[in-house]
């Protein structure tokens, strides 16, 4: 099986500090990936490190078959897009401009800059200078510039932390679309609707270490205890096991019309997180 990104027992120490203890995962083509984790617990630095923003200190770090610190080559560069929350935008020059000198340096048709601003959502907007922008409408045109050349990888460090509900939506969307046409896609964020809308696959980092690693619904049955729970008519609430000594119980409730809501009794994101962890994901 050939990865996008294969890590192995990777490691960063600032001086003596550890950031990342022993870190490993892959990622197949087409994937969407996300890293679920509180602040600190090593999201930017795993993605500076797969984008040769920084070197590791030990372990393996490999992106298309290379060590990630080919990445810097621009033969290497062009075929992966990274959105992180320092823009590097101009700020005297209008949303549209920013994004021309960007399709200049890298040789894309004119069209892809009305194509990225319409992916955001800020195509109405393309003339106003950046320093009259929001923070989230900064955080659109910079995932805007990180998309337009069309990358075979993309980078999101918390894609949508400064978006409101509207263009959270709009942006999920367009993920999804250039991931059907696709792009494989590792994201970071603490938000776990978010990693669950998104994601196929989820790790949970923590000081430094994954903690589980897996699709959603994998991470919920293996984390979760497999009950569920019947609110009868006259207001009471059962508990019961999702097996089949309990199933006659449930059939007799329902046949005589006293259950008014039945449902399981999946763990939440958060909950997986404090059980693998011992502390909460914010
Ligand atoms: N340049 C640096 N020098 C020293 N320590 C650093 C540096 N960059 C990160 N760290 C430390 O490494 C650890 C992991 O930081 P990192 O930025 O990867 O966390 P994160 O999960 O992305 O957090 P957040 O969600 O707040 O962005 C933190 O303890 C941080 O203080």
């Amino acid at each position: 099986m050939t990865y996008v990104i294969d890590v192995q027992h990777l490691q960063k120490h600032f001086h003596q500090e550890a950031a990342l203890r022993d870190v490993s995962f892959s990622i197949k083509k087409g994937e969407i990936f996300g890293f679920l984790g509180p602040s600190g617990s090593g999201k930017t630095t795993t993605i500076k490190i797969l984008t040769a923003q920084l070197t590791k200190t030990k372990g393996q770090a490999i992106v298309f078959g290379k060590d990630a610190k080919e990445m810097q080559k621009s033969s290497n560069r062009a075929r992966f897009g990274i959105l992180t929350d320092n823009s590097g935008l101009y700020l005297r020059l209008s949303v549209e401009e920013n994004l021309q000198l960007y399709s200049k340096l890298y040789n894309l048709p004119i069209s892809s800059v009305k194509e990225s601003l319409e992916f955001v959502n800020l195509y109405d907007e393309r003339k106003k200078k950046v320093s009259q922008l929001s923070k989230g409408m900064i955080q659109r045109v910079t995932l805007a510039r990180s998309i337009m050349h069309k990358p075979e990888l993309l980078f999101l460090d918390e894609p949508t932390s400064a978006l409101d509900p509207v263009n959270t939506q709009h942006i999920y969307n367009g993920l999804r679309k250039l991931n059907e046409m696709g792009t494989t896609i590792f994201l970071t964020t603490h938000d776990m609707s978010e990693a669950e809308t998104l994601c196929d696959r989820i790790a949970f980092l923590h000081k430094g270490k994954i903690r589980a690693i897996g699709s959603p619904q994998q991470l919920k049955k293996q984390f979760g205890n497999d009950t569920i729970t019947v609110e009868l008519v006259d207001g009471s609430v059962h508990c019961i096991e999702n097996c089949k000594d309990e199933a006659k119980k449930v059939y007799d409730w329902m046949r005589s019309g006293l259950i008014s809501r039945i449902y399981t009794n999946e763990p939440t994101f958060g909950d997986i997180f404090l059980q693998v962890t011992g502390s909460d994901l914010i």
